[in-house]
C-alpha cells in the first residue's frame, strides 16, 4: 500500500467530512490512514486530537463508525483500495474541484473501486440504532492488527485480523513495533523482516557500558521515546541517512550507518586500541523517524514537511532544517535531484493545490553567511535585522515577492540559489559555509497568514575551522558553531517551555525568533552519510540531533544526567563547541590582567568632560586649555604597530611571544581561551560596526551644527566670542565621538592580535 497515497486519501476523506483541519494533529499522533481512524476512541478524539468543538466531535464519531464499517465489510482488509471506496462514499459534502479531479484521478487508477462499495448513507442513517451512537460511550473496535501504514509497498502486507480494542497509545506503540520492510538493493523486492521487540544489548557491563557480542555499544539512547509524549511534541527530530557513493565505494569505504528501524539507528564505528587490535565501536540513537537510503524525498516530504503544510494553513509558523556535513544531503531533500522532488518544490505543490482564492504566497530568500544577512532575491544585497518596540525581529530591506504558480516559486528560488553560488566565490566561501533561508508566507488581505522557513543549514563541520589557518575561515568557522550552538539550545528551550529563549545567541536564531514562538511546529532533519570515512561527521550530526531532542521528554532528571556517552575517544570539538557559549569571566579576567597591551591601545578617556559642552554654556574663560592639548595629543597618538606582523608575534628562535597572561596556562586551558577569544571577536565585530555607524551619525549632526554657525557669524549681529565658544564646542564633541570609536577600535585589535598569536601557537604544536 503506497503510504502516501493512503495518506492523501485520509486527507481527502476528512476533507469531506469538514475535518481537514485536524489532519495534521492526526498524523502527528500517527493517525495516517482510514484503518487507524477506526481506531480511535472518544478519549483519543478529544484528549489526543484536542477536538473540544461538539459538532466536530460528533462529524468524527460519524467518520470513525463509517470507517470501521468500511473495514469490516471489505473482504480484502484494509487496503488502499477500501480507503478510497471509503473516500467515495463520504457524506455528501461536495469536494471543491482540486479534491474532486483528485478523487477522479484516483478512481481512474483504481478503476474496480465502485464493485465492493459500502454505503456511507446508510451507515450514518443506522447510526440511531447502534448502541454506538452515543459518543461518549464510544469504543472502537480495531480490525487490523498491523493498522499502522507500512513503510514501503509490501506485496506481504498482513492482512486484518480478529477485531481488538485499542486506544490510541496502544496503536502508537504497534506502531513502533510494526515489522520493518527493507528492499532488497539487488533485486529491490521488498522483503519484510520482523524486528527484534528488544533492544539489540544484551549485557551491561559495570562501566555502563552495553556488550554485545564483543563489541561496545555507546548507548545514547535506549529506549525510543515515549510515543505519546513524542507524537505530542511540536518539535520533530528525523534523521536522513544517504546511500554510499560509487567514488567512496571504490576508495573502500564501508557503510557504517545501520537503520534499525524507523526509530531506532546504531553507527558502527571502526577504532583501533594502543596494541592495534582493531575493534568496532557501536552507538545507538533513537530519533522520531529515521530514513534508510531506499527512502526517497516524498516518504521524507510525508513525514516531516508535509504536517507543517496543513500546519500553515491553519494560520501556523513552520520551520523545517536540513542539518549535517557538507555532502551529507541537504541539498538533495531540500532541492532534489536526479529526477526526485525536493521539499521545496513538494511543498510548494502541496501549497498551491491547496491555495483558496483569499490567499497569496509570498517568498523571500535570503542568506547568513558570517553573521550578515544577503538578500538571494536582490543580486545578495545586503540587510539588517531590526527588532521593534515589540521586540519582534524584522529584515529592513529585505525583497518578499508575490508568487502565483510553483513554477514562479522554484523559478526565483532558482535565481536565488545561482546568486548564492556566484556570490560564493570569495577566497573561502562555499555555499555549505552559509544558511540559507527560503520562507513562504501565505497573506489574507495582505497580512500575514501562515509562514513555513525551509532552512539549509552550513555544513556543521564547519564549525570545526576554528583552527585554520586562515583568519577569515576562522572566523566564519566560528560564526558557524556558535549559530548551530544557538540554535540548538533555543530549540531545547522552546521544547522545554522556558520562559527565557536565547534568540540573541546568533544572528540565525535572532532572525528566526518570529518563527519559533506562538503557534509553531518544527522539524529537523539531520543528514548522515554513512561512509566509513565520515565516521567522526556523522557521529557529531547523531549527536547533535540527540543533544536537540533530547530533553524533549521534559524530564528534568534526565536533563540534569550526565550523557551516557563512553567514547574513549575525546569528544569531537565540531559541530558545536559546548565551550565556546562565552564564559564571559574569562574575557573579563583577559581584559583586567591585560596589562601587556591593551593599554597600549587605550586611548586616555579623562581630558575632556562632554557634559560641560552638552548644556551649550560654554564660558571661554572657564576653559581649560590643557584641553587642547590633549586633544591634539589624541590626534598625534597614533594606534601605531598594530599589524600583525610576524616580527611582533615571533620570536628568532620561530617561538610564538605569547601574552603573560596566558604563559603559564596549560593547552587545554589555552584553546578554550582561544574558542571564548573567537567568539567575542564575533560579537565586537558587529558592536564596532554599529557604533561605527552612530559615530557618522554624530558626525554629521556636529557638521551640520558647523554649518549653522558659519551662517551665523556672518549675520551683522553675531559675536565672535559666542562663534569660537561655539566652534570650540563641536570640535570637542567631534574629538570625544573619534576617541570613543578609537578605544573600541583598539579593543577589537587587541582581541584580533591576541587571536592571530594563540592561532599561531596551536600551528606551531
Ligand atoms: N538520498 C540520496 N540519494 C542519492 N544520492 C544522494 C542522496 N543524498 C545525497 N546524495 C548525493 O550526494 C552528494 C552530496 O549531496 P548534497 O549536495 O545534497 O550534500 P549537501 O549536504 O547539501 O552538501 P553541501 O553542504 O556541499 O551543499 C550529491 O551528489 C547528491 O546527489
Amino acid at each position: 500500500m503506497p503510504s502516501e497515497s493512503a495518506s492523501s486519501v485520509l486527507f481527502k476523506y476528512l476533507e469531506k467530512a469538514s475535518l481537514d483541519h485536524y489532519y495534521s494533529q492526526l498524523k502527528l499522533n500517527g493517525v495516517t490512514s482510514i484503518e487507524a481512524i477506526a481506531q480511535l476512541s472518544v478519549q483519543d478524539v478529544a484528549n489526543k486530537i484536542g477536538v473540544s468543538n461538539g459538532g466536530d466531535r460528533r462529524k468524527f464519531f460519524e467518520l470513525i463508525q463509517v470507517a470501521k464499517k468500511n473495514i469490516s465489510s471489505s473482504s480484502s482488509g484494509g487496503n488502499f483500495e477500501n480507503e478510497q471506496m471509503a473516500l467515495n462514499r463520504c457524506p455528501a459534502l461536495d469536494l471543491n474541484p482540486k479534491a474532486q479531479a483528485f478523487v477522479d484521478d484516483e478512481k481512474e487508477n483504481y478503476g474496480n473501486a465502485e464493485e465492493s462499495l459500502y454505503d456511507w448513507d446508510a451507515a450514518v442513517n443506522n447510526m440511531g440504532n447502534n448502541n454506538d451512537t452515543n459518543f461518549d460511550a464510544f469504543e472502537v473496535h480495531q480490525v487490523n492488527n498491523n493498522n499502522v501504514v507500512n513503510k514501503r509497498p509490501a506485496s506481504s502486507q498482513p492482512q486484518f485480523q480478529a477485531p481488538k480494542v485499542q486506544s490510541l497509545q496502544q496503536i502508537m506503540q504497534q506502531n513502533n513495533a510494526q515489522p520493518k520492510v527493507v528492499r532488497n538493493p539487488v533485486k529491490s523486492t521488498p522483503v519484510v523482516q520482523e524486528q527484534p521487540r528488544k533492544p539489540m544489548v544484551n549485557v551491561v557491563s559495570n562501566n555502563n557500558n552495553i556488550i554485545n557480542n564483543n563489541n561496545i555499544i555507546n548507548k545514547q539512547q535506549a529506549q525510543p521515546p515515549a510515543a505519546g509524549k513524542r507524537q505530542r511534541s511540536n518539535i520533530v527530530v528525523a534523521v536522513r541517512k544517504r546511500p554510499l557513493n560509487d567514488n567512496e565505494k571504490n576508495r573502500g569505504e564501508t557503510d557504517i550507518l545501520e537503520v534499525v528501524n524507523d526509530n531506532e539507528l546504531i553507527i558502527h564505528e571502526p577504532k583501533q586500541k594502543v596494541d592495534l587490535t582493531k575493534f568496532v565501536e557501536k552507538h545507538q540513537f533513537c530519533f522520531d523517524e529515521i530514513f534508510d537510503e531506499y527512502c526517497d524525498n516524498v516518504e521524507i516530504y510525508n513525514k516531516t514537511a508535509r504536517p507543517l503544510v496543513d500546519h500553515i494553513f491553519n494560520k501556523g509558523k513552520a520551520t523545517c532544517f536540513a542539518y549535517g556535513q557538507t555532502g551529507s544531503g541537504k541539498t538533495f531533500t531540500m532541492m532534489g535531484k536526479n529526477g526526485q522532488k525536493g521539499l521545496y518544490l513538494l511543498a510548494a505543490s502541496d501549497i498551491f493545490q491547496r491555495l483558496s482564492s483569499e490567499l497569496s504566497v509570498w517568498i523571500s530568500f535570503y542568506e547568513i553567511y558570517g553573521g550578515k544577512l544577503f538578500d538571494l532575491l536582490n543580486n545578495r544585497k545586503k540587510v539588517f535585522a531590526r527588532e521593534d518596540a515589540k521586540n519582534m525581529v524584522s529584515i529592513c530591506g529585505l525583497t518578499e515577492n508575490s508568487v502565483n504558480s510553483v513554477e514562479d516559486l522554484m523559478g526565483m528560488i532558482d535565481t536565488g540559489l545561482s546568486i548564492r553560488a556566484t556570490g560564493s566565490t570569495g577566497a573561502n566561501s562555499d555555499s555549505s559555509r552559509s544558511h540559507a533561508i527560503l520562507q513562504i508566507v501565505l497573506k489574507y488581505n495582505d497580512k500575514p497568514y501562515g509562514k513555513f522557513s525551509f532552512i539549509d543549514l552550513a555544513g556543521s563541520e564547519r564549525g570545526a575551522d576554528t583552527k585554520n589557518s586562515d583568519k577569515q575561515t576562522r572566523l566564519e568557522g566560528a560564526d558557524i558553531n556558535k549559530s548551530l550552538l544557538a540554535l540548538k539550545e533555543c530549540i531545547r528551550s522552546l521544547d522545554r517551555g522556558k520562559s527565557h529563549v536565547p534568540f540573541r545567541g546568533s544572528k540565525l536564531t535572532e532572525v528566526l525568533k518570529d518563527s519559533f514562538i506562538g503557534n509553531s511546529k518544527t522539524v529537523m532533519i539531520a543528514n548522515a552519510s554513512p561512509s566509513s570515512n565520515s565516521c567522526e561527521h556523522s557521529l557529531n550530526t547523531l549527536r547533535y540531533a540527540d543533544r536537540v531532542k533530547e530533553l524533549r521528554s521534559g524530564n528534568g532528571k534526565a536533563a540534569a544526567k550526565p550523557r551516557q556517552d563512553l567514547t574513549p575517544t575525546p569528544q569531537p570539538q565540531q559541530p558545536v563547541f559546548e565551550n565556546m557559549n562565552i564564559n564571559q569571566n574569562i574575557n573579563n579576567q583577559m581584559r583586567v590582567n591585560n596589562n601587556y597591551q591593551v593599554d597600549n591601545y587605550q586611548v586616555e578617556d579623562d581630558d575632556m568632560q562632554m557634559d560641560d559642552y552638552d548644556k551649550q554654556e560654554y564660558d571661554i574663560k572657564d576653559y581649560d586649555k590643557q584641553d587642547y592639548e590633549t586633544s591634539d595629543n589624541i590626534v598625534d597618538e597614533d594606534l601605531d604597530d598594530e599589524d600583525f606582523d610576524d616580527a611582533d608575534i615571533m620570536q628568532e628562535n620561530n617561538e610564538v611571544v605569547l601574552p603573560p597572561h596566558f604563559q603559564d596556562v596549560g593547552e587545554a586551558e589555552l584553546e578554550r581561551a582561544h574558542e571564548e577569544l573567537i567568539s567575542k571577536i564575533l560579537d565586537e565585530e558587529e558592536e564596532v560596526i554599529a557604533q561605527h555607524r552612530e559615530h557618522i551619525d554624530d558626525i554629521m549632526e556636529l557638521m551640520k551644527q558647523e554649518m549653522e554657525l558659519l551662517n551665523d557669524v556672518d549675520q551683522p549681529q553675531s559675536t565672535i566670542d559666542k562663534y569660537v565658544t561655539s566652534l570650540d564646542c563641536i570640535l570637542v564633541r567631534k574629538i570625544q565621538a573619534i576617541k570613543s570609536l578609537r578605544n573600541k577600535l583598539a579593543e577589537f585589535k587587541q582581541h584580533l592580535r591576541e587571536e592571530e598569536i594563540l592561532s599561531r601557537s596551536f600551528q606551531l604544536n
